[in-house]
């Protein structure tokens, strides 16, 4: 898919990974709709990006993807402001093991909310063009994070969402591609933050210092390359890509029904 004149919502659009992923989208000729709740980041991002890109191609929405409201508010809102949508990332996710439920709520069945929404404007069998979704999932969720089992079983979610979801489009005929994103430790306030809180506490501590060592740190803008990827490649759907330095690999599934 050639990116240029398209049309992209991206979810947690304004720090870390999503700003990442809405400025390489930019950069590549699509017009964004950054949906987030940090209003004072937003703001602010908004103001460099209308001058480096233009007024018409970005549109900042309050929206909390835990809202079935303000999600079907602001897909609304980017489709009549930029006629349609094409893309979409589903990117918001936080770590917070103390408020699982929440974590639960924001990082898988945000995805989920936030894909039937889209569904609406961007399946053929809706009316719409068809396009690509990419969820952001994680390396936790191919494999254990030992001490956020939460946050692990979130990222499993959202891999099986993804490739369900893919298989049902190609069996349905949405024309829309379904792919997942599998990023390992990334230089986010995500990080920051858990690495913090970390350090004071848990007895896990040592082992996931080992993890992080093993893998690296990745800075956000391998992590948006990866995505583009993913949103790009036509060949790509229900696909889930490792991202670590220096590093992508398409996982092979182990195929059950053979
Ligand atoms: N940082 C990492 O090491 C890492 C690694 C793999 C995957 N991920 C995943 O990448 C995604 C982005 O993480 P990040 O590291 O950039 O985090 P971040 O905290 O830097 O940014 C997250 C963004 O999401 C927004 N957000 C949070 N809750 C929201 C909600 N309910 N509705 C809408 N927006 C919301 C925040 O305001 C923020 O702008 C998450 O899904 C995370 O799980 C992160
Ligand atoms: C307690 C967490 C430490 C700080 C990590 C902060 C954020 C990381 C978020 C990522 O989504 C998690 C990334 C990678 C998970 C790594 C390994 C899981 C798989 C391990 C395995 O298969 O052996």
């Amino acid at each position: 898919m050639a990116l240029n004149g398209k049309i992209a919502v991206v979810t947690g659009a304004v720090m870390g990974i999503g700003k990442a992923v809405t400025e390489l989208l930019l950069q590549n000729g699509a017009k964004v709709a950054l949906l987030d709740v940090n209003r004072i980041a937003g703001e602010s991002l908004m103001e460099t990006l209308k001058k480096q890109y233009g007024q018409e191609r970005t549109l900042l929405l309050n929206c909390n993807v835990e809202s079935d409201e303000q999600i079907k508010a602001a897909l609304q809102k980017t489709a009549d402001t930029f006629g349609g949508i094409d893309i979409l990332c589903n990117n918001a996710g936080i770590m917070n093991e103390s408020t699982w439920e929440r974590m639960v709520s924001i990082n898988l069945m945000g995805v989920i909310r936030v894909t039937y929404v889209a569904l609406e404007h961007m399946s053929k069998l809706a009316g719409g063009r068809g396009g690509v979704i990419v969820n952001t999932a994680s390396l936790a969720g191919l494999g254990p994070l030992l001490n956020c089992p939460v946050y692990t079983a979130t990222k499993h979610g959202v891999i099986g969402f993804t490739r369900a979801m893919a298989d049902a489009s190609t069996a349905s005929g949405y024309g829309i591609r379904v792919n997942a994103l599998c990023p390992s430790f990334v230089q986010t306030d995500l990080f920051t933050n858990v690495l913090s809180i970390l350090r004071q506490s848990s007895h896990l501590a040592a082992a996931t210092h080992q993890m992080i060592e093993k893998f690296g740190v990745l800075n956000v803008s391998e992590v948006a390359d990866a995505l583009l990827e993913l949103v790009t490649d036509d060949t790509k759907n229900g696909e889930a890509l490792i991202v670590v330095p220096n590093e992508r690999n398409y996982i092979t599934f182990p195929s059950i029904l053979k």
